[in-house]
């Protein structure tokens, strides 16, 4: 097994920041700003919550995370939406935590589809905005992008789509919120391309992407995955609950990784570590991994 384009992309540089793509796989940490989100992992609860989110970022970046994503909304299917306002009290107040606390070089990144909520973010001291609708939702948000020149993550989501053949689609999706960027004078180096597993797509649909993930490469950019504890993976294991589903999501990370992906989205980074160290160790030849 080899990656035909591991190192292939020029690096991504932006302000203090410097990735190098194809040595090894970076690992996201995620940290649920929020009450509700679906795997239980949500930390906005009681007074002492800031804290928490800091302390678990905090571990995140000892065992190795690159990235640590905030969110203030959970997007799982039928979660009660937020607004702008509630997103932004509750992710700013913790960015500026995380920023104070964390390593110069991890790299916080705003989860979030509204460009107003993303903007307080990169004032806040995030430096990445994951946008889950691929600068679709919020025609404000390519701008937000463009004038903090920050990289983003657009991600394909198939919600209220009608789908024929979910790979075409998905990479339809991802040439338009491509283009979508480029309009926006965003650099092509600004851009990370996504799937979008488990939104607007059947458990079938997930298992078609994840088999063709590699086919995204012909898009050009590097790729994030974010399967973590997500339902498909209960389904394919006869109806697991969110926290018995770490082995099915370390098996779509491995395999994720024998295709090219470069960043996994994860909320289980000690254990994800370990599997992408040995999974760069086969399929890029990468050791010792930098991430010690
Ligand atoms: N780029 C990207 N962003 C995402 C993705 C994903 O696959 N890719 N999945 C999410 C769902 O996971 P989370 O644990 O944050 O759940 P929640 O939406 O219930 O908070 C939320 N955000
Ligand atoms: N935001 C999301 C959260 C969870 C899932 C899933 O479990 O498939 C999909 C989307």
């Amino acid at each position: 097994m080899s990656l035909s384009t591991g190192g292939s992309f020029p690096p991504t540089q932006w302000a203090d920041h410097m990735i190098v793509w194809g040595k090894q796989t970076y690992v996201m940490g995620i940290i649920n700003a929020t009450p509700d989100s679906f795997s239980g992992d949500g930390l906005q609860t009681g007074d002492d919550w800031i804290e928490r989110a800091v302390a678990r970022a905090e571990h995140f970046v000892v065992e190795g995370a690159r990235f640590i994503d905030v969110g203030g909304e959970s997007t799982r299917p039928n979660a009660a939406t937020v607004t702008a306002e509630q997103e932004i009290e509750r992710v700013v107040p913790l960015i500026r935590a995380l920023r104070a606390c964390l390593p110069a070089d991890v790299i916080i990144s705003i989860d979030t589809y509204k460009a107003e909520v993303a903007a307080r973010a990169l004032d806040a001291g995030a430096s990445l905005i994951n946008d889950i609708w691929g600068l679709k939702h919020d025609p404000a948000m390519a701008e937000v992008a463009h004038k903090y020149s920050v990289p983003v993550v657009l991600m394909a989501n198939m919600r209220g789509y009608h789908k024929h053949d979910i790979v075409s689609d998905v990479t339809r999706f991802l040439s338009a919120a491509i283009e979508r960027a480029l309009a926006a004078s965003i650099p092509w180096e600004h851009i990370i391309i996504d799937p979008g597993i488990g939104f607007g797509v059947t458990p079938e649909e997930n298992l078609t992407l994840l088999r063709r993930l590699g086919e995204l490469r012909l898009l050009g950019r590097p790729i994030l995955l974010g399967t973590s504890r997500k339902s498909t993976i209960g389904k394919v294991l006869g109806g697991l609950p969110p926290e018995e589903r770490l082995e099915g999501t370390a098996a779509t990370v491995a395999l994720g990784i024998a295709q090219g992906v470069d960043i996994v989205r994860v909320h289980d980074v000690r254990e994800m570590m370990r599997v992408v160290k040995m999974s760069d160790a086969i399929i890029r030849g990468t050791f010792p991994h930098s991430e010690a």
